[in-house]
């Protein structure tokens, strides 16, 4: 089942770095791109939705419950980070098994659960493998699947195409809407590429210098009439 995403007033701070967003609604099945320049706090605002840190102010509403007030295991999120954060001591099916094992599944259905993850994602070959040896794609994949064994109803993604070539990146964007059909989640993308947000978002919301500056229609997104700083950022 897809979840929801609401944000309400929000305002936190990472350092010396302030990122607010006023409101803003992601619907179940929905694939909603974050989209902003390097540094504009893109990252922040998906760490925040998993409910990583606490906030300075405001709301993050996961399926109608507060992100904060949901133990971690019970937030039903699948995160794929942009470094993909995977366990190096452990072997690519472990990596994959290891969320599984921690909600107490038994053994034959993990393991039919992770068989089915590492042929969808073509990295059955890799299984036994530490992440240490295995490449950037194939580390990327192992980091989706491991989401989304879980069968998370939302599913975060920071920048999870920007070490692939432009050919493995369009089977990925194939790949991805195939998970999205076939898994029935909803999808927040980060991303600072205008056509991964175009080709594969319904909605693109623009984050600049630390705040959600806009949200549009992504086959409207340069159509649309924006103030002078996100003309800048289009390009326009
Ligand atoms: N834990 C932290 N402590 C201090 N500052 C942080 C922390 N996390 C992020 N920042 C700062 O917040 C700002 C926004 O970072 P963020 O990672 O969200 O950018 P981004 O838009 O995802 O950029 P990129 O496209 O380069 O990944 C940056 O200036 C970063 O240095």
């Amino acid at each position: 089942m897809a979840g929801s995403v609401r944000i309400e007033n929000l305002r936190v701070t990472r350092g010396d770095f302030t990122l607010t967003v006023g409101g803003l609604s992601i619907n179940p099945r929905e694939i909603f791109a974050i989209l902003g320049e390097t540094g504009s706090g893109k990252t922040v605002l998906m760490e925040a939705i998993a409910g990583a840190f606490p906030f300075d102010e405001g709301h993050i509403v996961l399926n109608g419950m507060d992100v904060d007030e949901v133990a971690v295991q019970h937030r039903s999120l699948g995160v794929v980070y942009q470094d993909y954060a995977l366990f190096p001591h452990m072997t690519v099916r472990e990596n994959i098994s290891y969320g599984l094992r921690m909600h107490g599944v038994s053994s034959d259905e993990i393991k039919h659960r992770v068989d089915c993850q590492l042929e969808l994602f073509s990295i059955a070959h890799i299984a036994d493998r530490y992440p240490g040896i295995i490449s950037g794609g194939e580390s990327q994949r192992t980091a989706l699947a491991r989401a989304l064994v879980l069968e998370p109803e939302i599913l975060l993604l920071d920048e999870p195409f920007s070490a692939l070539d432009p050919t493995t990146k369009q089977r990925m964007y194939a790949v991805l809407r195939d998970i999205h059909q076939r898994f029935d989640c909803t999808i927040v993308l980060v991303t600072h590429d205008f056509n991964e947000a175009v080709q594969l978002a319904d909605r693109v919301g623009v984050v600049l210098n630390g705040r959600l500056r806009m949200v549009a229609e992504a086959n409207r997104l340069f159509d649309m009439g924006h103030d002078e700083d996100v003309r800048r950022f289009l390009g326009r």
